[in-house]
């Protein structure tokens, strides 16, 4: 959303509005689990500070998201566990303003799929009560660089990030949501600001900040006709938002705008990023309770990954689904080997005794009836499996339904503030958008439809496996009654080993599961290496390109590191990856040749153009007369 300073309209009231639209849903998100992040935005002095922090009189978001988290939790058992931190980002520079004489602290990214950013030695203070919270928020708040400036007389001079863990742990669910809110320092035009010599150079910072930011959501909202390529590198705020742009995590941007017609250009740009990052979309992870005794976390992938994960994500899911379900087949076929194997350990009749009571039934007959009564269980159990299985791809379609919904509602700056209807169908879509949206409702009502005829399928089938469970262990109950105890015990047996060979039929099958996803997972991830690989080349050799034009004298190191480079380009060329895919990466690269140490050590050794062949000798005085070896693909000049 997007609020503008200097309307006519009173401020009463307005926080609480912004509030509501923008962040109490994300509230509501990260007690269930979700991350959640909200960032103001905007031109120096439009009003970002005021909307974060607020004043005591009408306190911002940070203040009421912090009370409505602890009213929400209040009283709830087992209790909610709350942390805080708080950091700013001054030049560059991370502070932690809960604990200042800490110095500079340094950003890293764990080693996860998703790299998220840690910040090491950052203090995380546990709350227990909303007056604590405060104290701390009032505490870093205190702490913040805030300097006048022409164009601000509170202008914050740096970015403050103000990170919230909530984490409810149950028997055997640990549910973590995190809410980052952050004020940033606004973009600043020196004209304007009339900053001079520190108050330039912090200037200078916050806007090459936001600059990278700027480029991180047109990557990422495909702005333009470049590539998709992200580089959340070029700034420790972007590295800092990396999982919140585009992670796992809902996001809400506030674009800060003034009227006054000084500010053309900033409330321009500011709109751009705003509708830019309006069609930014994230993956969001949810937490979802198939079956009491079965409890998975899973990403929902909507349709506008960034990356090309959600296939791999889904199959990973997928695959951890049905290696749990075979779990659970295995464990519930040995808890009946065990109470097999208790009977057959207890005492029966003598035979004798037996013989005299003997009825009429066939041994043959019993043994088939037992036999048929166990198929059958493993039959319904393989359907159960089977109806589970169909009610996750159900649940994951759902959620991509809704993301398509809830994508659409925020295009419409409606997010969080769900319509009480669903779109109105007989008046026809306006646009491809709201078709879009139209066909999405009606996915879902045939998904809710879908959901609900396999629920009842899976409760009736429920039914039958626990009828053919008592059937069963009535025949075996009769056992004793029918048999002599030699037979009894042969027939336990034969039941036991039946039992014994069905659960390592369902392990091999769990087991060939793995194995093969394990098969998929490394093919596609050689395949990246692969993308990598030609990426990285291609750097290299523009690189070079430069650096031969500019005759850029060498270090040593770096030599060797070529080196190094171009032995393991020929080793690579001459072999295939363990899933048998040629280095094709690698085909255009020519042979090295023998020989090739060069006297002119701190030059490059020249790169193949097409005028040139590899092996022709000297281009210039320079060149040593056998050719050195060639590392990296031919450059195709334009
Ligand atoms: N909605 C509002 N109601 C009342 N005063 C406001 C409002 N928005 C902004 N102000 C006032 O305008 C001035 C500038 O606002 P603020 O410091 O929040 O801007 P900012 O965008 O954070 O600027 P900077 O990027 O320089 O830190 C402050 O004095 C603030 O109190």
């Amino acid at each position: 959303m997007v609020t503008q300073q200097g309307s006519a309209r009173p401020w009463r009231g307005r926080a609480e509005q912004v509030y509501d639209l923008t962040t109490r849903g994300l509230v509501r998100d990260v007690l269930l689990g979700f991350n959640a992040t909200v960032f103001a935005y905007g031109a120096t002095g439009a009003g970002k500070t005021h909307t974060m922090v607020g004043t005591a009189a009408e306190p911002g978001i940070m203040v009421r998201a912090l009370n409505d988290l602890f009213t929400s939790i209040a009283g709830n058992e087992p209790p909610h566990q709350v942390k805080l931190s708080y950091l700013e980002l001054y030049n560059e520079n991370i502070r932690d303003l809960l604990n200042p004489s800490a110095g500079f602290l340094e950003l890293r990214e764990d080693s996860g799929p998703l790299r998220s950013p840690t910040v090491s030695g950052l203090t995380e203070i546990e709350a227990t009560s909303i007056s604590e919270v405060m104290g701390l928020l009032l505490r870093g708040n205190k702490e913040r660089t805030v300097e006048p400036t022409a164009a601000n007389r509170t202008s914050s001079r740096s970015h403050a990030l103000l990170s919230v863990t909530v984490t409810q742990s149950e028997a055997d669910e640990k549910r973590t949501g995190r809410l980052y809110m952050l004020d940033l320092a606004g973009s600043e035009r020196a004209s304007v600001t009339k900053n001079r010599g520190k108050r330039l150079v912090e200037g200078a910072h916050i806007n090459r900040s936001l600059l990278a930011l700027g480029n991180v959501i047109n990557a990422l909202s495909g702005a333009g006709s470049g590539s998709r390529y992200v580089n959340y590198r070029d700034s420790k705020l972007t590295r800092l938002l990396r999982n919140a742009l585009s992670g796992n995590c809902r996001t809400v941007m506030i674009g800060h705008v003034s009227p006054a017609a000084a500010h053309r250009d900033e409330t321009r740009n500011t709109l751009v990023y705003a509708s830019r990052a309006s069609r930014i979309s994230n993956k969001v992870g949810f937490l979802k309770i198939v079956s009491p005794n079965l409890q998975f976390r899973f990403q929902a992938c909507n349709c506008g990954d960034n990356f090309g994960n959600s296939q791999v994500e889904k199959n990973e899911l997928e695959v951890n689904w049905q290696v749990t379900q075979y779990r659970d087949m295995i464990s519930d076929l040995r808890g009946e080997i065990g109470r097999l194997k208790s009977k057959l350990d207890t005492e029966r009749p003598s035979s004798a005794d037996v013989r005299a009571r003997a009825s009429g039934t066939p041994v043959k007959q019993l043994r088939e009836q037992i036999i048929a009564t166990f198929r059958e269980q493993m039959k319904l159990r393989r359907r159960l499996m089977d109806i589970d299985g169909h009610l996750m791809s159900l649940g994951v379609e759902a959620e991509r339904q809704h993301q398509i919904i809830s994508h659409w509602e925020a295009r419409k700056s409606k997010l969080y503030n769900r319509p009480t209807s669903r779109p109105n169908t007989s008046a026809g879509a306006e646009n491809g958008t709201e078709s879009t949206v139209h066909e999405a409702w009606s996915e879902l009502s045939y998904i809710e439809r879908e959901q609900e005829r396999y629920v009842a399928l899976r409760s009736s089938t429920l039914r039958e496996l626990e009828e053919c469970r008592e059937k069963a262990i009535g025949l075996e109950n009769d056992l004793p009654e029918q048999l002599d105890s030699d037979t009894e015990r042969e027939m336990l047996s034969l039941l036991i080993r039946v039992h014994e060979l069905e659960a390592d039929k369902v392990a091999l099958h769990g087991e060939r599961l793995v194995e093969s996803h394990e098969l998929r997972r490394r093919a596609d991830m050689l395949q990246r290496f692969h993308r990598q690989q030609r990426l990285t080349d291609e750097i290299i050799t523009r690189q070079r390109h430069i650096i031969e034009e500019g005759k850029i004298q060498l270090p040593m190191d770096l030599l060797e590191l070529y080196t190094l480079y171009q032995q393991e380009i020929h080793a690579t060329t001459f072999s295939t990856d363990t899933a048998g895919i040629p280095y094709s990466a690698y085909d255009t690269l020519p042979p090295i040749k023998e020989g090739s140490s060069s006297s002119n050590d701190w030059e490059l050794p020249r790169l193949q153009t097409a005028s040139s062949s590899y092996g022709q000798g000297a281009r210039n005085s320079r060149t040593p007369p056998t050719p050195p070896p060639v590392l990296f693909p031919p450059i195709h000049r334009t």
